[in-house]
């Protein structure tokens, strides 16, 4: 039986967004991971929705490790309060980093960075790089035009339909929360290397 699922990547914005629905998520998210022994991994910022979600972990007495690039130390400033700060020579060693340390993606709403890594993961997944699950949650409808379109992409023929089947989207953090509980931990690189 592969093992649980021990580490969570989470994607999201370094801004707070229009809807204070987006931060109420990102809170029970962190205190979510925290209260299930599952490690949070991300991008190491201070701010938006990646300083929350890392805050709430943290206080609810989670383990949080921080991955960012050098760069950006000035720009998405890492919370204080974290035990864990990786800093990273690039952006691509970074995103590297978290890929390595996850055995889950989870993705909250977010800005172009959010949109970008959401991508990178979902395109290692059709590569046959990684089997791990990936997790979108659709908070205030923040997902609906990214999966619209992935489907338009589907209808028009340029990805598998059975692509659809890499990513799940859930309506809140309870259902996001129970489909990591319920998956099991897959070999991070079925069949290639990245
Ligand atoms: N091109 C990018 N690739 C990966 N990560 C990126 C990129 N641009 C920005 N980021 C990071 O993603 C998060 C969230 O960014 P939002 O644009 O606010 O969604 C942040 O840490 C960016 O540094």
């Amino acid at each position: 039986m592969p093992p649980a699922i021990r580490s969570a990547a989470v994607f999201c914005g370094s801004r707070l967004g229009a809807n204070p629905v987006f931060a109420q998520a990102a809170r029970a998210l962190g205190q979510g991971l925290a209260a299930r022994g599952i490690t949070l991994v991300y991008g190491g910022g201070g701010i938006g929705l990646m300083g929350t979600v890392a805050e709430a972990a943290v206080e609810a007495g989670g383990t949080v490790r921080g991955i960012i690039p050098e760069f950006l130390t000035k720009l998405e400033r890492p919370s204080p309060r974290l035990a864990e700060i990786e800093i990273t020579d690039s952006m691509h060693s970074r995103k590297r980093r978290m890929f390595d340390l996850a055995d889950a993606f989870v993705t909250l709403p977010g800005g172009l960075g959010t949109l970008d890594e959401t991508v990178e993961v979902l395109t290692w997944r059709q590569l046959r790089l990684h089997a791990k699950p990936v997790i979108i949650l659709d908070i205030g409808g923040w997902a609906q035009p990214v999966v619209a379109l992935i489907d338009a992409m589907i209808a028009h023929g340029f990805v598998a339909p059975d692509n659809r089947e890499f990513f799940r989207v859930v309506p809140d953090v309870p259902a996001a929360l129970a489909l990591l509980e319920a998956a099991p931990a897959g070999p991070a690189e079925p069949s290639g290397r990245l």
